[in-house]
C-alpha cells in the first residue's frame, strides 16, 4: 500500500468543494444554519450547569432559596427558548444540504456519464462487463455520503468541540490540562487503527463491486445461464464474491470494534479520571462547584464530538479514495474532437497498409498490411473464417480504434483528419445482433435520427418491411420492446435495426450478416429490406449466406488479418482457393 498522501484529502475536498459551491444559493445558507445550531447547541451544557452548579453555589453563600428557584425558571425558559431556535434553524438546515448535496451529486453523475460516452473505445474493450457501472456507482454513493451527512457532521463536531474546549480552559484551566493528556493516545490510536480499517474498507469496496459485476453479467446473458442451466455455477460464482465481501468486512470490523473499544474505554475513563481529580480540587477548594459542573458537562459533550472523529474521519479516506478513482475517470482523455465537420461523403474509402493490435492483446497481430478501396456504392463482401479480423475492419471504419500503421481514408481524405462525429453520422451499422433499448417501437426506430417526425419514422418503417408487424401490434409503435428488445423475434428486430439504419440515411453501410438462420418468409423480408437499404450505399457486409455474397460487387476474403483473395463470386471460384473451400465447406 502507498504511503498516505496528507495533501490528498485536501485535494479531494476542494474537488468536492467546488461542486458544492455550484449550489452556493443553497448551500451557503445552510452552512451559516449548521454552524448556527452547532453554537447554540453549546447553550445546552452553559444552561444545565446553570441549574446544576449554581444553587450549589448560592446555597453555600447563604442565597435565599426563593432568589435560586425563581433564576432556575428565567434559565429553563431561556433554554426551552434557544433548543426551539436550534430546532427551527435545523428544520431548514437539514433540507438545506440534502437539496444541495444531492443537486452537487447530480451535476456530478451527469459529468461522469456525459464523459463516460466520450471515452475511446479501447477504454471500454479493456474492461469487464459491469465493473466500470459497479465501481462508479459504490464510489457515487460513498462520496453522497459524505455530502449529505459527514460534511454536515465535521462542521457541527468541529463547532462543538472548539466552542466547549473554550468553556472548559474557562472553567478550570488546571482540569483542562489533565484531560488534554489523554489527546495523544487517543491520536496514535486513531493513526493506528485508522491506516488497517482503511485498508479493509477499500478490500470490501472492490469485493462487493466484484459481486455486482457477476450479478450484471447473469442477468445481462440469462438466457445462456438458462439455456446450459448454469444456474448453480453462477449462484457459487456471486456467493464466492459475496464470502470475500464479509471476510475483509469481518476482518475489518474486528479492526473498528478494536478501535472503538478502546475510544470508548479512553474516553470514559479520562473522564472518570477528571471527575476524581476535580472532586479533590473541590474538596481542597481548588474550584468552585459552578465551574466543575461546567467542566464536566462540556467534558461530556466535547468528548461525545470528539468521539465521532474517528467515523468521520474514516468515511473522509473512504471518500478520498473513491473521489481519486472518480477524478481518475474524469482525467481520462476523451475521443478527438477535432477534424473537418462539414464533410459529407461520398462514400469511398480505402485501407492502406494498415496495421493493427488491440492495445489489450498487444501480442495478437489483428490485422496486417491491408489494403483495399471501395468506391462509391459499390457492394463489397467480407467473408473468412472466426477470427480472421473481419469485425476489426469496421471498427476501424467507425475510427473506434486507430490503425498503428498505415491509413484509412474517406473519399481520399485521411479518417483522422475528419471528425468523428460527422464521419460516424454518415455510416450506419446492422450488427449482427441487434441490440434494442428497453423503449417503444417509435424510440428505437428514432434512435437513427433523433428528431425524427411520425411521418418519416413510418416510411423507414415500410422500406424496412417492418410496418406490417408493427401495425398488428395493439400498441403498434408505441410498444414497448421489452429489456434489450426481447419481446420481439430476431427478424423483427433486425428489420427494425434496419428501418433504424434507413432513418439515418447514410453514405455507408456496414452490415454484419446474422449466423443465426430466420425461416423463409422472415428471411425474405429482411433480404428485401436490406436490398433496399443497401441501394445506392457503399455497402460492407460481413457476410455468412452464399445469396449474399453472390450479389456482392466484389468478396474480400480474409484470412489471419490479411486479404488472401479478391473478386466476384465467379472469378473466386475458379480460382479453387480458400473462397472455394468456404463456400465448399458451407462456411459462407
Ligand atoms: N476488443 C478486443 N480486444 C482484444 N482482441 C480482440 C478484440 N476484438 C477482437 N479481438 C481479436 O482480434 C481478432 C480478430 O477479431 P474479429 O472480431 O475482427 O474477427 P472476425 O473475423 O470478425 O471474426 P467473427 O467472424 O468470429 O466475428 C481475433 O483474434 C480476436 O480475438
Amino acid at each position: 500500500m502507498s504511503a498516505p498522501n496528507p495533501r490528498k484529502p485536501i485535494s479531494s475536498f476542494r474537488w468536492i468543494s467546488g461542486y458544492l459551491l455550484k449550489e452556493k444559493a443553497v448551500f451557503i445558507p445552510s452552512l451559516i444554519a449548521l454552524f448556527l445550531t452547532a453554537v447554540l447547541s453549546l447553550a445546552f451544557p452553559f444552561f444545565l450547569k446553570d441549574l446544576i452548579g449554581n444553587p450549589t453555589d448560592a446555597l453555600n453563600h447563604q442565597v435565599a432559596p426563593e432568589l435560586i428557584v425563581a433564576k432556575a425558571n428565567k434559565t429553563i425558559l431561556l433554554m426551552i427558548g434557544v433548543l426551539a431556535l436550534q430546532a427551527i434553524i435545523a428544520f431548514f438546515r437539514v433540507q438545506g444540504f440534502i437539496r444541495s448535496g444531492e443537486s452537487a451529486l447530480n451535476r456530478l453523475r451527469s459529468d461522469l456519464f456525459n464523459h463516460l460516452l466520450r471515452l475511446p473505445m479501447p477504454y471500454f474493450q479493456e474492461q469487464r462487463a459491469g465493473a466500470l457501472s459497479n465501481r462508479v456507482s459504490s464510489d457515487l454513493t460513498i462520496v453522497r455520503d459524505t455530502l449529505i451527512n459527514t460534511v454536515p457532521q465535521l462542521v457541527r463536531h468541529t463547532v462543538i468541540l472548539v466552542g466547549g474546549l473554550v468553556f472548559i480552559f474557562i472553567s478550570s484551566w488546571k482540569l483542562s490540562l489533565v484531560m488534554l493528556g489523554s489527546v495523544p493516545i487517543v491520536v496514535l490510536a486513531i493513526a493506528f487503527f485508522g491506516r488497517k480499517v482503511r485498508r479493509y474498507s477499500k478490500a470490501a469496496q472492490d469485493s462487493l463491486a466484484d459481486a455486482g459485476t457477476v450479478i450484471e453479467e447473469s442477468v445481462q446473458g440469462i438466457a445462456d445461464v438458462k439455456a446450459f442451466t448454469n444456474e448453480d455455477f453462477e449462484s457459487k460464482r456471486y456467493q464466492t464474491s459475496l464470502d470475500r465481501f464479509l471476510e475483509v468486512t469481518i476482518r475489518g470490523a474486528q479492526n473498528r470494534a478494536a478501535f472503538l473499544s478502546f475510544i470508548i474505554f479512553a474516553l470514559f475513563g479520562t473522564i472518570a479520571f477528571v471527575a476524581w481529580y476535580g472532586t479533590r480540587m473541590y474538596a481542597n477548594g481548588g474550584i468552585s462547584w459552578t465551574n466543575f459542573a461546567a467542566f464536566i458537562l462540556f467534558s461530556i459533550f466535547v468528548g461525545a464530538s470528539l468521539g465521532t472523529f474517528p467515523e468521520i474521519i474514516s468515511q473522509i479516506q473512504q471518500t478520498t479514495g473513491a473521489t481519486e478513482r472518480l477524478r481518475e475517470l474524469l482525467a481520462l482523455d476523451p475521443e478527438r474532437g477535432d477534424g473537418n465537420a462539414e464533410l459529407q461523403l461520398e462514400g469511398a474509402l480505402a485501407f492502406e497498409n494498415v496495421a493493427f493490435r488491440y492495445s489489450s492483446r498487444p501480442d495478437v497481430q489483428v490485422l496486417r498490411d491491408l489494403s483495399f478501396g471501395v468506391s462509391p456504392g459499390q457492394r463489397v463482401a467480407l467473408v473468412g473464417p472466426s477470427g480472421a479480423g473481419k469485425s476489426t475492419v469496421f471498427s476501424l471504419i467507425l475510427g473506434f480504434n486507430s490503425p498503428e500503421a498505415g491509413m484509412v481514408s474517406f473519399d481520399q481524405k485521411p479518417a483522422a483528419e475528419i471528425s468523428l462525429n460527422t464521419l460516424r453520422s454518415q455510416i450506419a451499422i446492422v450488427p449482427q445482433e441487434v441490440l434494442l433499448f428497453g423503449g417503444s417501437i417509435r424510440e428505437n426506430i428514432e434512435y437513427g435520427r433523433p428528431g425524427a417526425t411520425a411521418e418519416e419514422i413510418e416510411a423507414a418503417a415500410r422500406q424496412a418491411n417492418a410496418h406490417d408487424f408493427i401495425a398488428t401490434l395493439p400498441e403498434g409503435y408505441d410498444t414497448l420492446v421489452g429489456p434489450r428488445g426481447t419481446k420481439l423475434s430476431g427478424g423483427q428486430r433486425q428489420r427494425l435495426a434496419i428501418a433504424r439504419a434507413i432513418l439515418a440515411d447514410p453514405s455507408i453501410l456496414l452490415l454484419d450478416e446474422a449466423t443465426s438462420a430466420l425461416d423463409s418468409e422472415s428471411e425474405r423480408l429482411v433480404n428485401e429490406a436490406l436490398n433496399r437499404l443497401m441501394e445506392g450505399r457503399t455497402s460492407l457486409v460481413i457476410a455468412h449466406r452464399l445469396s449474399t455474397v453472390r450479389d456482392a460487387d466484389r468478396i474480400l476474403v480474409f484470412s489471419q488479418g490479411e486479404i488472401v483473395e479478391s473478386g466476384t463470386h465467379d472469378e473466386l471460384l475458379t480460382q479453387n482457393g480458400t473462397y472455394r473451400l468456404l463456400v465448399e465447406t458451407q462456411l459462407v
